[in-house]
């Protein structure tokens, strides 16, 4: 667990973030949104003490972090930043290495971990392994800079606009594949964005920040639904609303017994994907599958329902 309590951080007259307090559970990702300057990078920093509180503490799992020597805390908490910051000169392996290699970790431990994260991020380890930064695609590198900030297993995952960097379609993926990998390793992230689209896709929890003050920290569902401020209701966009609710209600809600043609949606897909899909081919209702076999159909009619429900 991550306890922020009360933290601050003043820069001359400046209040970057000020009287911060929230608590984050272990295993889960916590996103802070909010617009250029509102104090989001100055809190994650404090959080692994590359910045120093002005006032006020961060405990994790109950342990200040005050108490440790900053570098000795960094070895714990991972951090990854926009642009990936690879070392150039060292291969995918070594950089994905750099902090089992500092933390002492055997030969075998260190080269089954770097075969199981490549495997994990869909790099095919024999091909991905021996190659410099420069020989990857901008969405390879950071995935390679992900993978490293998760090597030594670290209890908590500080991401600072992981994604800024990457194009719509390959940043959609990374987000995914940040998720998938979450949800399979069991870690603990909190990751900074401007992008509310990528709060609502990637946070169990979302933390909005305005001016330094956090003014709202819900769900996904209940920040869209009840918003606590203008501000956030601004953030959201109340045009998008609707389809907002849509992408965090899976099919299987909706599922229904009947027939449907066309390409089939897992049950885990969101209405929003089988909306999109309905869309684009014209169709009326979209097959529905559990592990690859048919359960039924969502049609187009139950989706617009329920986003009326719901706006
Ligand atoms: N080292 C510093 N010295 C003085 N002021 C700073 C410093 N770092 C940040 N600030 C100020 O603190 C405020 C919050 O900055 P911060 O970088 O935390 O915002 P942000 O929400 O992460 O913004 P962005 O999305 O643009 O990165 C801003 O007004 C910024 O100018």
């Amino acid at each position: 667990m991550i306890e922020i309590d009360t933290l601050t951080k003043t820069f001359g007259d400046t209040d970057a973030v000020d009287g911060v307090t929230m608590t984050a559970e272990t295993g889960t990702i916590t996103v802070i949104v909010g617009t250029s300057g509102s104090g989001k990078t100055t809190l994650l920093r404090m959080i692994n003490r590359l910045e120093e509180p002005t006032s006020g503490e961060v405990r994790i799992n109950g342990k200040p972090t005050h108490a440790e020597k900053p570098h000795l805390l960094r070895r714990r908490i991972g951090y990854a930043i926009q642009g990936h910051g690879l070392f150039p000169h060292h291969t995918v392996a070594r950089n994905i290495a750099a902090v089992p290699l500092l933390l002492g970790w055997k030969k075998d431990k260190i080269r089954a971990r770097v075969d199981e994260l490549l495997t994990l991020f869909s790099m095919e380890p024999a091909a991905f392994r021996d190659r410099y930064p420069a020989e990857l695609s901008g969405g390879q590198q950071q995935r390679v800079g992900v993978a490293r900030a998760l090597a030594s297993r670290p209890e908590l995952l500080l991401m600072d606009e992981p994604f800024g960097a990457l194009d719509p379609i390959i940043r959609a993926r990374a987000q995914d594949d940040l998720r998938r990998i979450q949800r399979r390793l069991g870690s603990t992230i909190m990751l900074v964005t401007h992008d509310m689209e990528e709060a609502i896709r990637l946070g169990d929890k979302v933390a909005v920040m305005d001016g330094g003050r956090l003014v709202q920290y819900d769900s996904p569902a209940e920040i869209i639904a009840e918003p606590a401020t203008d501000f956030v209701r601004d953030m959201v966009g109340d045009v998008e609303r609707p389809l907002r609710l849509l992408s965090l209600v899976p099919l299987s809600e909706l599922v229904e017994n009947g027939p449907a043609e066309g390409e089939a949606l897992p049950a885990e897909a969101s209405l929003r994907e089988a909306l999109a899909a309905c869309l684009s081919t014209g169709r009326s209702a979209v097959p529905v599958t559990r592990d690859g076999v048919p359960v039924g159909r969502v049609t187009f009619d139950a989706i617009r329902n329920r986003a009326e429900l719901q706006a």
